[in-house]
């Protein structure tokens, strides 16, 4: 079928998609940007935002409840209200995406809303609620499509009205019970804002710990931090029958053990259907979980691919990232930057908050590196003297002994975040540790620990 031609489509306008689309339109070319849902993604409406403005609330309350150690007396009440009126009114325009897709056409794109298909290389079928409109893309096709909540299968699950992340974000009353399960970043960061808002809530997690793609220490850290606060973990685990009666959810999991809940929250990570995209005419399989891609985003002639899809960590920044170099290629820039991914920061905003950069320890000895460790406990450290309640945390450091440099560091505590950023550097411009030892570190911080991990390295 001859269709509409254009310059480039972008299948998915997840931050990535809007970003490549709108840099590709305001340099001259003619794009269609096609989304079936809400034109920003996951992240502004059901993801990052929504759930990080939970977070504020839900660490507001935390450090509230320092107040009676610390600083007198206070009272604290929680109130779902504000947070589901900050999310509806501020942060997603009641699920509205009309600023974002102005902010696309005003770019100078075209937006289709639809779900879009490869139908032959270079061609994108678009199925619309007015009926199917096709394009040729005469550069090239972009997918951002993203992912889906992967749901387990177990038995009974899907009879239930258990809810995802896309449901969580939305809830206008805290429930009394909640199991969740998973306990990956969505589910830890969940779990601890439905506690701290009054949720008796259990965590069952398949792997052996909480946020195993992180340093071991961390998911230990995390896990004390949950128990102190009452929010049950279960390890190792997952559930062999669910089922749903009477407003309530009966769980058993593998090892025979019952447990009930008003909700059930699935945050047992992502899926994708690369079947669905159209892969398959272009040459890519099918039943792989995404698209593979070279240093400049392309996954075949006239297809590139940014996001979640290419399995290069799950995030934002990602996406970003990624969508940057992709229109830097698809406008032959001269030197345009390639994807580098030694130093891919990562934060779980939990609290303590467990950022990571690189490689884990683990990760580090598999590669065969000589490696070196140093690990600084925040408590330890004049700052978390002085911080007191809620100091726990560390910094880990992980060096390639053989070249001098940091190839991995965890910052793990308050603001774990915020530290990270010094670790990043250190790990993205490869600064001889020798040279970080010698920097002057302000007293009395928590970034100060990192000069002690550095003393520490063996
Ligand atoms: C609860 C939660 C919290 C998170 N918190 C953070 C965080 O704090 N920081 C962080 O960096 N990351 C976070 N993430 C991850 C982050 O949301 C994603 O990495 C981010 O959205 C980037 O995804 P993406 O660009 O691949 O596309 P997505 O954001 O997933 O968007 C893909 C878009 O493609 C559309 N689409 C899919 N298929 C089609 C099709 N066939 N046709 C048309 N349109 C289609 C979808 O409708 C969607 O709009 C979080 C994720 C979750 C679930
Ligand atoms: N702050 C952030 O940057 C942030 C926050 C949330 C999510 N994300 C990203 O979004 C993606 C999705 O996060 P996620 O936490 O959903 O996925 P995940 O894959 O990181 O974690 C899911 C966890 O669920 C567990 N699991 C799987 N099946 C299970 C089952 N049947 N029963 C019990 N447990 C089960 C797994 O052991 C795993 O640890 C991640 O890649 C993450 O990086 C980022």
């Amino acid at each position: 079928m001859p269709g509409t031609e254009v310059d480039v489509v972008v299948i998915g306008m997840g931050p990535g998609g809007e970003d490549v689309g709108a840099r590709l339109a305001r340099a001259g070319l003619s794009v269609v940007g096609v989304d079936a849902r809400l034109v920003g993604g996951e992240c502004p409406y059901y993801a990052c935002i929504p759930t990080k403005i939970m977070i504020r609330a839900t660490d507001a309350l935390g450090e509230a409840r320092r107040v009676d150690a610390l600083a007198g007396s206070a009272q604290v009440a929680p109130d779902w209200r504000p947070v589901a009126r900050r999310i509806r009114d501020e942060a997603t325009d009641n699920w509205d995406d009309t600023v974002a897709v102005n902010r696309f056409t005003d770019a100078g794109g075209r937006f289709v809303r639809g779900r879009g298909r490869i139908t032959a290389p270079r061609e994108v079928t678009v199925s619309t609620s007015e009926g199917e409109q096709v394009f040729t893309a005469r550069r090239g096709i972009v997918l951002n499509t993203g992912t889906d909540p992967a749901v387990p299968a177990i038995d009974g699950l899907v009879e239930t009205p258990y809810w995802t992340n896309r449901d969580a974000v939305a809830v206008e009353e805290v429930p009394a019970s909640l199991v969740v399960l998973g306990g990956g970043p969505v589910g830890c960061e969940l779990a601890q804002v439905f506690s701290r808002f009054g949720s008796a809530v259990t965590v069952v997690q398949h792997a052996d710990r909480l946020l195993p793609a992180d340093e071991p220490e961390a998911g230990e850290l995390l896990a004390a931090r949950f128990e102190a606060e009452g929010i049950a973990v279960r390890t190792g685990l997952s559930a062999a029958m669910v089922r749903y009666e009477s407003g309530q959810f009966a769980i058993k999991l593998d090892n025979g053990e019952a447990l009930a809940a008003d909700r059930l929250l699935v945050a047992a990570g992502r899926s994708t259907d690369m079947a669905a995209l159209g892969v398959g005419a272009v040459g890519l399989p099918e039943n792989a979980r995404g698209v593979h891609t070279d240093e400049r985003m392309r996954a075949a002639d006239g297809l590139w691919a940014i996001g979640d899809i290419t399995g290069q960590g799950a995030f934002t920044h990602m996406s970003m990232y990624q969508a940057r170099i992709a229109a830097a290629d698809i406008l032959e820039e001269p030197d345009a930057e390639t994807a580098d991914y030694r130093a891919v920061p990562r934060v779980t905003f939990t609290d303590p908050e467990i950022g990571s950069v690189g490689l884990s320890e683990a990760a580090a000895r598999e590669r065969g590196l000589s490696v070196r460790v140093g690990v600084s406990q925040l408590s330890a450290s004049s700052r978390g003297f002085v911080h007191k309640f809620g100091n726990e945390g560390f910094i880990k450091l992980v060096e390639d002994a053989e070249r001098g440099v940091l190839v991995g560091a965890t910052s793990a505590g308050p603001n774990g975040g915020e530290v990270l950023g010094a670790l990043v550097v250190a790990v993205h411009a490869e600064v001889p540790t020798r040279r970080l030892a010698q920097m002057i570190y302000a007293y009395p911080t928590f970034h100060r620990a990192i000069e002690d991990a550095l003393s520490r390295l063996a």
